[in-house]
């Protein structure tokens, strides 16, 4: 366990009071549950000594009536106010994970897998939950009844050595604790980790299913996702039979000490060294306390559980972003032009260099066409430029500013970005398109359709822009979704936009019309274009060929048909109507 535990004791520090008002009502219903024997050796002996009065059955069953009313009363309400901080407590870690979650790199999220973050925020959160809420009434219980038991033992005139006779079987229940604990932990975490990689393969079977059916693999698919379950099943049933051997051995270890009340306690009794009704509460006494030692028993289990959670959580909140703003962090200039000057870049993890030593600029205002095969390195230039990844200290400018020096937030807020797979969330077509600023009017939304060549197909829908996409609403065609996710790119203001082959699933007669109506949107913000197909890239002021992370080639669209390279026979394939790849 790390010594981490920030986020639970600053929470329980906070809502201490809370704690502290559930903890005293928990102890006074112990305390009333704790008087229940007593009252009843009480009566026993009352009765051995005069005989059944209707008076005295009255005013006993009023005593224990009352003693039941209190003890639910005061047990209730303690109860509820600690799982109301519990779920307090959920919410809030819930909302801290996913504000975290927010500002982690794309880089941490490919390699974590995102089905271990949900488990983390499902299954971790609750885990705590239960022990911050259930681990503290019960914790509370067993030990303020245990204790309540013993005093009332006392009270009752129970000899001390009869009392201790009786429990000692139950000393015994820490050194399983000690025995057990670490072991049912270890156990616990294997099935967390596996529960993690069954939702992470649920749910990529789940995105992938259309592929899967297809290809009509639906039973390989089983296959893959029963295995993980398989895993689960393995780990849960080790953690079963660890925690019931524990959780069977408590109870045992009540019932040698009600034994042993027996036989001492009714030697004690037949020799007058007790009264009958010492007799009777002793074994109501053990009877009550076997109830507080099997708690103990199964907080120490939950205890385990959430430790190992707690820790995950502590880990995922303490984790650093590998991207940040610097100290000198200062916002994109309004018109920024773009230098690259001797960029090579080498994934994390990776052997290969994606870039290697890119020199170019591009005046603000211009239009830039990037092409060349697949994993020639376009898209990386993209995410150097957004900091999706940082790219080596003085390569890449900005207006003048190495973008390791520009804020974050000023960056992508301020350059139009639109992925070749543009991801729509599932909410209206208007609120996708407004996606930057959900105050654009709609008027604007419109045009930005118009556009992208969007309009048309949405207005056809009977609820238009407000038509829901998604699992419960419409599914849209790749091109129309791709033209959606164009227009909400060009929602976005800001003097930079870049559009990453966003073009490559509509026909190439639609591709010449949003061309044309993008003119007049180029000459007011420097636009990069990357393509397979040179249409898309023709009109730039300079296009760059890109071959295995260098730039192969470059000038404009005539001069590049000039030189005769790899660009000139590209074109000459798309031209005559073969792909170039
Ligand atoms: N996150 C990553 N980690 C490691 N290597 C990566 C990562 N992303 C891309 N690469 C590698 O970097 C190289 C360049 O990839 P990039 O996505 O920039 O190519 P691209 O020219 O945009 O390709 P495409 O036209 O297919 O989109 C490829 O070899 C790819 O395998």
């Amino acid at each position: 366990m790390t010594k981490d535990r920030s986020i639970l004791t600053d929470y329980v520090r906070e809502h201490w009071y809370y704690y502290l008002l559930a903890v005293a009502l928990i102890i006074a219903s112990n305390i009333a549950q704790a008087a229940l024997p007593r009252v009843l050796g009480q009566f026993t002996d009352a009765l051995l000594a005069g005989g059944i009065r209707y008076d005295m059955i009255v005013r006993y069953s009023l005593i224990l009536a009352a003693i039941g009313i209190a003890y639910n009363v005061l047990f209730g309400a303690g109860q509820f106010s600690v799982m109301r901080l519990g779920r307090k407590f959920e919410f809030a870690m819930r909302q801290s994970l996913f504000r975290k979650f927010s500002t982690l790199s794309e880089h941490y999220f490919s390699r974590q897998g995102t089905g271990k973050l949900l488990s983390s925020m499902t299954n971790d959160v609750n885990s705590v939950r239960e022990s911050i809420s259930n681990g503290v009434t019960m914790t509370t219980n067993a030990v303020f009844l245990f204790l309540s038991c013993v005093v009332m033992m006392l009270l009752s005139h129970i000899p001390l050595h009869l009392i201790v006779v009786c429990i000692i079987p139950m000393i015994a229940i820490p050194f399983l604790v000690v025995y057990f604990g670490p072991r049912i932990r270890k156990r616990s975490m294997s099935v967390q980790e596996s529960l993690a990689v069954m939702t992470d393969s649920a749910e990529e079977q789940l995105r992938g299913i259309r592929v899967t059916k297809t290809f009509a693999i639906e039973p390989t698919a089983r296959e893959r996702f029963g295995s993980t379950v398989d895993q689960i099943k393995d780990n849960q049933l080790h953690l079963v039979r660890m925690s019931s051997l524990f959780q069977a051995a408590v109870p045992f270890l009540g019932a040698l000490s009600l034994v042993i009340s027996l036989l001492y306690g009714g030697y004690l009794a037949v020799q007058g060294e007790i009264t009958i009704g010492n007799f009777i509460a002793l074994t109501l006494y053990l009877r009550i306390m076997s109830g507080p030692l099997q708690q103990i028993g199964n907080v120490i289990n939950m205890m385990q559980r959430s430790g190992a959670s707690l820790d995950r959580v502590n880990r995922l909140l303490g984790e650093q972003p590998d991207i940040q703003d610097s100290e000198q962090a200062q916002p994109l200039a309004a018109s920024p032009d773009l230098k690259l000057s001797g960029l090579s870049f080498t994934y994390p993890g990776s052997e290969r260099p994606a870039l290697k030593d890119i020199h170019l600029h591009i005046a603000s205002g211009q239009t830039l066409g990037i092409v060349g095969k697949t994993g020639s390195g376009k898209t990386t230039l993209v995410k150097l430029l957004l900091r999706i990844y940082d790219p080596p200290t003085g390569t890449v400018w900005l207006g003048g500013t190495d973008v390791r020096d520009i804020s974050i937030n000023s960056l992508r807020s301020r350059i139009a970005y639109v992925p070749q797979d543009g991801f729509l969330f599932s909410t209206t077509i208007r609120d996708n398109i407004a996606f930057s600023d959900r105050s654009i009017p709609l008027e604007k939304v419109e045009n930005h359709a118009r556009q992208a060549m969007i309009y048309e197909p949405i207005v056809r829908f009977p609820d238009k822009f407000d038509t829901r996409l998604g699992e419960r609403g419409v599914t849209l065609s790749g091109g129309q979704r791709q033209r959606t996710s164009l227009a909400r790119g060009l929602a976005k203001t800001g003097p930079i936009l870049i559009l990453d082959d966003s073009m490559s699933a509509v026909d190439a007669v639609t591709e010449t019309g949003i061309l044309a109506n993008l003119v007049q949107e180029r000459k007011q913000r420097t636009t990069l274009i990357i393509s397979h197909r040179i249409s898309a890239v023709k009109q730039a002021d300079r296009i760059i060929v890109l071959d295995e992370g260098r730039i192969v080639e470059q000038g404009t669209h005539q001069q590049l048909l000039e030189q005769r390279g790899i660009y000139a026979s590209m074109y000459q394939l798309q031209e005559e109507g073969l792909y170039y790849e």
